[in-house]
């Protein structure tokens, strides 16, 4: 299982002025990190950039300490990626869009097929399967990217506004699909502009206008099972204040 970090990272789109600036944080094997912030605040560009998709302007993303180099870098390294426009296929079926991303992973057939049936049943579109996902609701469709998101059983889970379409019983039982991905191992990054969700991760960096302003961070986490060290900390604007105490 790997640690990502992002140390000192400012993002900018194409020559415009930069949206993320001078951001350092961690998350790592077995806790959740909420990423938080109003509309425009830049949690998408952090999980895109974390993800290998958008170069960063100055700063480094390090998964394991290695740099990251882009995204089939990060893809090769167990960087999965439930972005928050769902990204399906449409003219695809709710299964086909899981079994493709897993044959591209490498998934041998007969796995992909029990994969997805397992992960369309967890997000409860058990009957959805052969539905071409334009005929799928929001929410379905939602659920379908999650479902292809966990089925790929990354080491590192970065979910973008993944509960937005949800009802409030579908909205907990993605949080806690979410917290059995960190349970397995993974380091999961949940972007939300929902407070009550980023309160059930272990710790939140909260961006503000680009910049991350506030934290809370587990000072004394739990040792998960199987891993030897899990903590999370997260430390805003270059780690030149000090974190806030925890809430
Ligand atoms: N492809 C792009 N090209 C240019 N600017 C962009 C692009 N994507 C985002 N931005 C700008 O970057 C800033 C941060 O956007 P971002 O999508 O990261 O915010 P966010 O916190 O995820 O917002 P939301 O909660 O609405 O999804 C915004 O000012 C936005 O207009």
């Amino acid at each position: 299982m790997r640690t990502v970090s992002v140390d000192r990272l400012t993002a900018a789109y194409d020559t415009g002025d930069p949206v993320l600036r001078d951001v350092t944080v961690s998350a790592e094997p077995g806790r959740m990190l909420a990423v938080s912030g109003r509309s425009g605040a830049g949690k998408t560009t952090l999980l895109t950039t974390m993800a290998g998709l958008l170069r960063p302007a100055s700063g480094t993303v390090f998964l394991d300490g290695e740099p990251l180099r882009d995204r089939d870098h990060a893809v090769a390294q167990g960087v999965a990626l439930i972005p928050q426009d769902n990204g399906l296929a449409t003219f695809l079926t709710a299964g086909e869009n899981v079994e493709v991303a897993l044959l591209a992973n490498g998934c041998r057939p007969a796995e992909a097929r029990r994969l997805t049936v397992e992960f369309l049943e967890q997000l409860g579109l058990a009957g959805q399967r052969d539905q071409l996902v334009e005929e799928l609701s929001g929410g379905q469709q939602q659920r379908t990217a999650i479902a292809r998101g966990l089925a790929l059983r990354g080491d590192v889970l970065l979910a973008d506004e993944v509960t937005s379409e949800l009802d409030a019983v579908s909205r907990q039982s993605v949080m806690e699909l979410l917290r059995k991905e960190a349970d397995r191992g993974a380091a999961v990054v949940f972007a939300t502009h929902d407070p009550d969700a980023a309160a059930l991760c272990d710790a939140e960096l909260h961006l503000v206008d680009g910049s991350a302003e506030l934290i809370r961070a587990e000072l004394d986490p739990p040792q998960p099972k199987g891993v030897e060290q899990a903590t999370v900390s997260a430390v805003p604007n270059g780690g030149r204040h000090d974190p806030a105490p925890p809430a």
